[in-house]
């Protein structure tokens, strides 16, 4: 029998099996304890469900009693085949639950605290199996949990991760010590200069310069690096390493990634292949920490078409009280209306509060949120143009929507996507990080009545029709789901 016979022969056996209720196979799934890691793997999660999955979806006991606090009693009961379990964060003491809780703390101390309750909860669900639930079959995780590989290998199950950022950020992760160690460090007097350096060091990745990459490359005091860095280190155990991006966005630099990560596989955006399941019981189930003002829709509704600003910087910037008001007066003085998502942690320390002045001038034309459905507030008709803080998720959520934007970046991987917005992508401006009314006044202009908004405007389009190229049936995303579910979920592990 000829390779490509067996192969076939292979794939449709496993087809048969895959659809076959009796032997459905067993998904273990664990994000990243953050907003924005929760909604990339709960969408993966139901669309893995939905290709006939039985899921256990892990979340923090925090994250879970948050959620139910913000959802409701019963929102998390989930399906007979889709479980939702807990794991202790490891925090000690443990989080104030009306607090967010700080990054610094809880990355680590997850990370070094996630192996034993994952494992156990393996063990608990296998002799759960004698009962009629499926064994687990494979293990889907966050990538910077990747230290639960270590599982997948004692249980001799496939281990996939999900990176959750652009593949530019992973690439330049994957250089990150060639770039400290050799090129750039230290970093002494002139570091503005430095900070505008090409770097051309990075396969790939072109037209980036060093303030582009995130500010641990070259401010030397990110205390989370080390906990990356060994994260990244241990990709090359991984099955394979789904990333949130496509293949036309990214092309250079996943063309360049292949022969240093052949497990990569592209299948972003992931908003729009979750939007392929029909309308079912986990439609319901949601993973916002905070609570979605349901206001913002109808608020929406009531404007006029393509003529409103959504500004929202995500889960995780923060920001001076002066920055704030810098940003207020400039929607102010903009005259466009805008819909305004303020987190009750959005300020450094204190409370955010908008001068009376601004609330009584901007009445008739802005809406102030605590948190909002962003997906449909992006998709929505009247809105024309989004500031963001440029986080993947976001960038992917406007990309879907084909809505263009003003870029200001807080940290991470941000600067990164905000230079590919801007500059390879054509659908952003970026508004400097020492903001000032004028500044803002005059970009959110430009964006939602100049000829350079409109050029963005056209370009965003042309990115949506592209994402949803990848995602249809054929497309390289949609492709490569398949591919993974088949050639690599649903392969018993080779020891
Ligand atoms: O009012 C809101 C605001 C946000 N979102 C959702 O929350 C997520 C926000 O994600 P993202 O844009 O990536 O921002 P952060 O929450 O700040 O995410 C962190 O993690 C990301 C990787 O997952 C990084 O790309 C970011 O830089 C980092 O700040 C997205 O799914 C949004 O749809 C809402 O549903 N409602």
């Amino acid at each position: 029998m000829g390779t490509f016979t067996f192969l076939f022969n292979l794939r449709e056996k496993r087809k048969m099996e895959y659809i076959s209720v009796a032997k459905k196979p067993h998904a273990i799934i664990m994000p990243l304890p953050f907003q924005s890691h929760i909604n990339a793997m709960l969408k993966l999660a139901k669309i893995l469900h939905f290709r006939g999955f039985h899921i256990t979806f892990v979340n923090t006991e925090f994250n879970h009693q948050k959620l139910l606090n913000s959802r409701g009693p019963d929102s998390l009961k989930g399906l007979p085949d889709f479980r939702l379990e807990t794991i202790p964060d490891g925090l000690i003491p443990p989080s104030d639950i009306n607090a967010t809780q700080e990054m610094q703390a809880l990355w680590p101390s997850i990370t070094s605290n996630c192996l034993v309750p994952f494992r156990k909860l393996i063990t608990k669900l296998n002799k759960a199996s004698a009962s009629g639930d499926p064994p687990v079959s494979c293990i889907v995780v966050d990538a910077l949990l990747s230290v639960l590989l270590e599982v997948a290998e004692e249980f001799a199950i496939p281990g996939v991760l999900l990176w959750t950022m652009s593949a530019s950020i992973l690439m330049s992760d994957l250089y990150y010590q060639h770039i400290t160690e050799k090129i750039l460090f230290p970093l002494k007097d002139e570091i503005n200069e430095h900070l505008r350096m090409p770097i051309t060091l990075i396969p790939g990745m072109r037209d980036i310069r060093l303030k582009d990459l995130p500010s641990f490359f070259w401010d030397g005091n990110d205390t989370l690096i080390n906990v990356a860095m060994e994260a990244v280190n241990r990709f090359n155990r991984a099955s394979a390493i789904i990333i949130t991006t496509f293949d036309a966005l990214e092309r250079e630099v996943l063309d360049a990634m292949k022969s240093l990560l052949p497990a990569i596989c592209t299948i972003g955006p992931l908003q729009l292949l979750e939007q392929q399941i029909p309308n079912n019981q986990l439609r319901s189930l949601k993973s916002n920490l905070w609570k979605e003002d349901p206001d913002c829709l109808k608020w929406l509704d009531s404007r006029q078409q393509q003529s409103v600003l959504y500004v929202n910087f995500g889960s995780t910037t923060v920001m001076s009280s002066q920055q704030l008001i810098e940003f207020a007066w400039g929607l102010a003085n903009s005259k466009h209306p805008f819909l305004w998502v303020i987190r009750p942690d959005l300020v450094i320390g204190e409370a955010a509060v908008l001068p009376a002045e601004f609330t009584e001038e901007t009445a008739d034309r802005g809406m102030i949120s605590g948190w909002c459905p962003q997906e449909q507030v992006l998709s929505h008709s009247s809105t024309a143009g989004f500031l963001t803080h440029s986080g993947w998720n976001s960038t992917m959520d406007t990309i879907c929507s084909g809505v263009p934007i003003l870029s200001w970046p807080f940290f991470g991987d941000q600067t990164t996507n905000c230079r590919y917005s801007c500059v390879h992508w054509g659908i952003g401006m970026e508004i400097d990080k020492n903001v000032k009314r004028d500044e803002v006044e005059v970009t959110v202009r430009e964006l939602m009545e100049g000829e350079k908004g409109k050029g963005m405007r056209r370009k965003a389009m042309e990115w949506k029709k592209s994402a949803e190229e990848a995602t249809k049936p054929g497309g390289s995303s949609y492709v490569n789901l398949d591919k993974i579910i088949m050639e690599v979920l649903l392969l018993k592990k080779q020891v």
